[in-house]
């Protein structure tokens, strides 16, 4: 919608005719800087045992995490905090972050039957049962599942993501929490824009933003219990034989200090 700055951005053009100069929306920004699929060079030819599976998953997480910084890099207002907020708020919503988009993926890909990590990474009921986390990989599909019922559109799902990368901060707050607050509330107005065009602004809208912002909640304990895998995981990989690249030794390794002396906040949107 034009308003009142994007107005006087009218820029003439000759006699009497002028040019709308708007800027970019939003939503339109979250689509350009979404980043490409990643392929996860899974070897096919060798057996699907457990270590090899989470071994695999992890090695994808990886090469997910490198686009997932490059993308808040370039979200709008994401540059506009501090620094080490940036990080914080990374580390923080990583997981969360990938779990989302991978329900987004076997939404689109496989109707929510399967779990879509990659083109090349697909996980049926087998794979699901012999990854050791069945349950997780079931609450992972059930998400997946919801964007089916409720036919969530793009730019739901794109304002709903950076949603989830500012939910989960320190107990004390952030470096410059009146940054981050102002970006949320500007991320949970794009949210309600998006739900008015996927509800045509009928009487659905607010019922429909209820529906996406419990769903964002449930994300939060699913994650959860994906954290306390990863962190088992992880402490245990060497006896586990499942390996993890440096990029996510790096991000657990700081998290689960915090994770666990219980120093983050999620911030949800309904009471429990
Ligand atoms: C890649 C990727 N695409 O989505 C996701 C997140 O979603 C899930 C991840 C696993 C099972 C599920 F059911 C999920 F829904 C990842 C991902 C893969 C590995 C790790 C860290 N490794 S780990 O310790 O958590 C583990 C899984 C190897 C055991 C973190 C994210």
């Amino acid at each position: 919608e034009l308003n009142a700055s994007a107005a006087n951005a009218l820029v003439p053009h000759g006699p009497g005719g002028v040019t709308p100069f708007l800027p970019p929306s939003i939503c339109s920004v979250l689509e350009l800087i979404e980043p490409e699929e990643v392929y996860s060079g899974y070897d096919n030819t060798m057996p699907d045992t457990t270590d090899h599976l989470l071994s695999s998953l992890n090695r994808l997480a990886g090469k997910q995490m490198v686009r997932m910084v490059k993308w808040a890099k370039v979200l709008p207002g994401f540059r506009g905090l501090p620094i080490e907020d940036q990080i914080t708020l990374i580390q923080y919503s990583w997981m969360c972050l990938s779990s989302f988009c991978l329900s987004w993926r076997s939404y689109k890909h496989t109707n929510a039957q399967m779990l879509y990590f990659a083109p090349d990474f697909i996980f049926n009921e087998d794979r699901m049962q012999q990854s050791a986390m069945y349950d997780l990989c079931l609450g992972m599909r059930q998400v997946s599942q919801e964007f089916l019922r409720l036919q969530l559109t793009y730019d739901e799902f794109l304002s709903m993501k950076v949603l989830l990368l500012l939910s989960t901060v320190p107990k004390e707050g952030l470096k410059n929490q009146a940054a981050f607050e102002e970006m949320r509330v500007n991320y949970i107005k794009e949210l309600r824009r998006s739900v008015g065009k996927a509800t045509n602004n009928s009487g659905q809208t607010w019922q429909r933003f209820f529906q996406l912002t419990k769903l964002l909640d449930a994300m939060h304990d699913l994650v959860g219990n994906l954290l306390d895998f990863c962190f088992y995981t992880f402490r245990e990989s060497q006896a586990l034989k499942v390996e993890f690249p440096e990029m996510l030794v790096e991000i657990i390794s700081d998290q689960i200090l915090k994770v666990e002396s219980g120093l983050t906040h999620t911030i949800y949107f309904h009471k429990k």
